[in-house]
C-alpha cells in the first residue's frame, strides 16, 4: 500500500536540501534532480512542497518522470482533501472553457484566431508563443514583406477546379502548407501535438514535430492515416547520446516519419523579452540564469558546436532518413546545403519566426536571393519556407517564387488555443462544402478539388480556402501552374539587391568563391 501524506507534511520539504512536490496526486522527492534539471533548479524550487501539476503537466511529455527519477523517488500519495485549492488547474484553464467566446466559425482569419487564443490561454503560454527576439523586427518584416509583392492575375481562365495537392520529398500532400515544428503545444490546449496531427490529417497536410514537443512522438502519430506525412525536428543535444537515442526511436517509426529536420538557426535562443517578462510575473525568473522563461528553459542542453563538416556525417551514422535543414537565412548557406544533396533533400528558409537573430532577413528575401544568385539550388533540393504567413496570398506568392511548401509556426498553436483540435482545423480550414467528409477524402488520398459552389460561404474561409480563392483569381488550376509570371516582386528585389555586398562591381555574385 502506498504511504499517504498530508499536504502539510509535503509542504515542510521546500528547500534545496529536501525538495518534495506533488504531481498528479503522488508525492515525489525531487531533491536529487535539482542540479541536473534541464530547466534549472529554481523552476522546481519555486514549487517545492506544493502541488506542481499545473506547471509541470503542459511542458513535460508523458514518461518524463519515469525516465528521470530513481524508483525510490516516488514516496506515496497525498491526501486529496488536504491539498489547498489554488483555483482551476492549467489543464482546465486551457481547455477552452474560459467563458463563452465567439464561435470558431465566426473567426475569419488567422489574426482573429490569434486574438481569440490570447483570451483563452494562459498569459505565460501567450507570451511564449507570441514572443520574438529583441525588437521583433524580423517577426514583423516576415509578415510585412508579403505586402510588398504584388500578384498579377490573368483573366478568361476557367477557374472551376482548383487542385492544391502537391508533393514533398516524394510524398503526396493535399495542401502546400504544413505545420512547422513548434514546441509545447499543450501549453495552449491538452489536445497538444496529437490534436494538431489529427487536424493535419483532416486536410492532408504535413506536420513537423518539434524536438521539444509536449507529447511523446509515439503518442502524437498514434492513429494517423497511413499516408499522413510527418517529419521529426531535432536540436542536437550537448549530450549526444540523448539525440542518438531519440533518432533510434524515430528510425523505428520510419513508416510515419519521412525525414529528420535539423534546425540550425538557433544554437542559442534569441532574447525574447515577452517570454522573459512573463516568467517574472509568474514568480519564476528571479535571476538571469535561473531558466525561468519557457524558451530559455527549453534551450538548455542544446549543442552549439554544429558544423557543416562534422554534423551531417555524424547524423548519417545514426539515421538514413532524408535530412531537411531548417533555418537557412542566406543564399550562400542554401548553396552549401545543396552541395550536401542527396543526404540533404530539402531546406527550410526560416529565421525561426523572428525568434533567433533579430533583423535577420525575412525568408522571402532569401528565396529571392537564391533565385538570383544560385538558382541551381532548386534542382538539387526542395526549398521550403516559413515565417509570417497570415494569408492564402502569402502562401501562393512563396510558391510562385519557387518554394515547394510553406510552414505555419504560431498559427496552429493559436488555433489550438482558440478551440483545441477544432481550432487548429479552423486555421487550416476549407470553404469546401464537404466539410466533415473531408477527413475520409484525405484518408483515401483523393486529390482535393474544390468546386465553385463550395466557395459560396465566405464565413467559413481560412487558410486553405484563401489559397484556393487566390489561385482561382490568379487563373491557376494547380500548384504546378504557379510561377513567377504571376508575381511582381520588383519593389522587394530593389531593396535587397541595391548595394548587396555579395555582388562584385559587374553585379555578379562573388560569394561562391568565399564560401
Ligand atoms: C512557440 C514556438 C515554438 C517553436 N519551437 C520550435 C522548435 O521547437 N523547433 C524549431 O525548429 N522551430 C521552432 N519554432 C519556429 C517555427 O518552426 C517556425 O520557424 C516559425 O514559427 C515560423 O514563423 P510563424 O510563427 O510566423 O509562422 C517555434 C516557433 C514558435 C512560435
Amino acid at each position: 500500500m502506498a504511504k499517504v501524506f498530508d499536504a502539510a507534511e509535503v509542504a515542510a520539504h521546500n528547500t534545496r536540501s529536501s525538495c518534495w512536490v506533488i504531481l498528479y496526486g503522488d508525492v515525489y522527492d525531487v531533491t536529487d534532480i535539482l542540479a541536473s534539471h534541464p530547466g534549472g533548479s529554481n523552476v522546481i524550487l519555486k514549487l517545492a512542497g506544493q502541488d506542481a501539476t499545473r506547471d509541470y503537466d503542459p511542458v513535460h511529455p508523458a514518461g518524463t518522470l519515469e525516465e528521470n527519477l530513481k524508483p525510490g523517488a516516488k514516496l506515496g500519495r497525498v491526501k486529496a482533501d488536504s491539498v489547498p485549492r489554488t483555483g482551476a488547474s492549467a489543464v482546465e484553464d486551457d481547455a477552452g472553457n474560459l467563458g463563452r467566446g465567439p464561435s470558431l466559425a465566426s473567426l475569419l482569419n488567422l489574426d482573429e484566431i490569434e486574438r481569440e487564443a490570447s483570451r483563452r490561454i494562459s498569459k505565460r503560454a501567450y507570451a511564449y508563443y507570441y514572443s520574438a527576439s529583441d525588437d521583433l523586427c524580423s517577426k514583423s518584416l516576415n509578415k510585412a514583406v508579403y505586402r510588398d509583392i504584388l500578384l498579377r492575375p490573368r483573366v478568361f481562365v476557367d477557374s472551376t477546379a482548383c487542385d492544391m495537392s502537391t508533393s514533398v520529398l516524394g510524398s503526396k500532400v493535399d495542401v502546400p502548407f504544413f505545420i512547422a515544428p513548434a514546441a509545447m503545444a499543450r501549453l495552449a490546449h491538452p489536445d497538444g501535438e496529437h490534436g494538431l496531427a489529427r487536424a493535419a490529417a483532416r486536410f492532408g497536410a504535413m506536420q513537423i514535430i518539434s524536438n521539444n514537443a509536449s507529447m511523446r512522438p509515439e503518442r502524437i502519430v498514434e492513429g494517423a492515416p497511413r499516408h499522413q506525412v510527418f517529419g521529426w525536428q531535432m536540436y542536437v543535444q550537448t549530450d549526444r547520446q540523448k539525440s542518438i537515442d531519440m533518432l533510434q526511436r524515430i528510425n523505428a517509426m520510419r513508416d510515419r516519419f519521412k525525414f529528420i529536420c535539423l534546425t540550425l538557426d538557433a544554437p542559442v535562443p534569441g532574447k525574447r523579452e515577452h517570454d522573459e517578462k512573463s516568467s517574472f510575473a509568474d514568480g519564476a525568473g528571479t535571476r538571469a540564469t535561473d531558466g525561468g522563461a519557457v524558451g530559455r528553459q527549453l534551450f538548455l542542453g542544446t549543442a552549439r558546436d554544429l558544423t557543416w563538416a562534422t554534423t551531417l556525417p555524424w547524423l548519417a551514422r545514426h539515421t538514413d532518413l532524408p535530412v531537411v535543414l531548417k533555418g537557412l537565412q542566406t543564399h550562400e548557406d542554401a548553396y552549401l546545403a545543396a552541395m550536401h544533396a542527396p543526404q540533404v533533400k530539402a531546406i527550410i528558409l526560416s529565421n525561426h519566426g523572428g525568434r533567433a537573430m533579430d533583423t535577420a532577413p525575412p525568408p522571402l528575401h532569401t528565396l529571392l536571393e537564391i533565385r538570383k544568385y544560385c538558382p541551381e539550388v532548386f534542382d538539387k533540393v526542395e526549398v521550403w519556407l516559413d515565417g509570417g504567413i497570415r494569408r492564402g496570398t502569402d502562401v501562393v506568392k512563396a510558391l510562385c517564387l519557387g518554394a515547394t511548401a510553406v510552414g505555419l509556426g504560431r498559427a496552429p498553436l493559436f488555433g489550438l488555443g482558440a478551440g483545441g483540435q477544432a481550432g487548429a482545423e479552423r486555421v487550416l480550414e476549407s470553404t469546401c462544402k464537404f466539410g466533415s467528409q473531408f477527413s475520409r477524402q484525405a484518408t483515401l488520398r483523393r486529390t482535393m478539388v474544390c468546386t465553385r459552389e463550395a466557395d459560396a460561404s465566405p464565413r467559413r474561409a481560412v487558410l486553405e480556402a484563401e489559397v484556393a480563392t487566390c489561385m482561382r483569381l490568379l487563373g491557376a488550376k494547380s500548384i504546378s501552374e504557379l510561377g513567377p509570371r504571376f508575381i511582381n516582386s520588383r519593389r522587394v528585389e530593389r531593396e535587397i539587391y541595391d548595394g548587396d555586398p555579395a555582388l562584385d562591381e559587374g553585379g555578379r555574385w562573388i560569394s561562391k568563391a568565399r564560401l
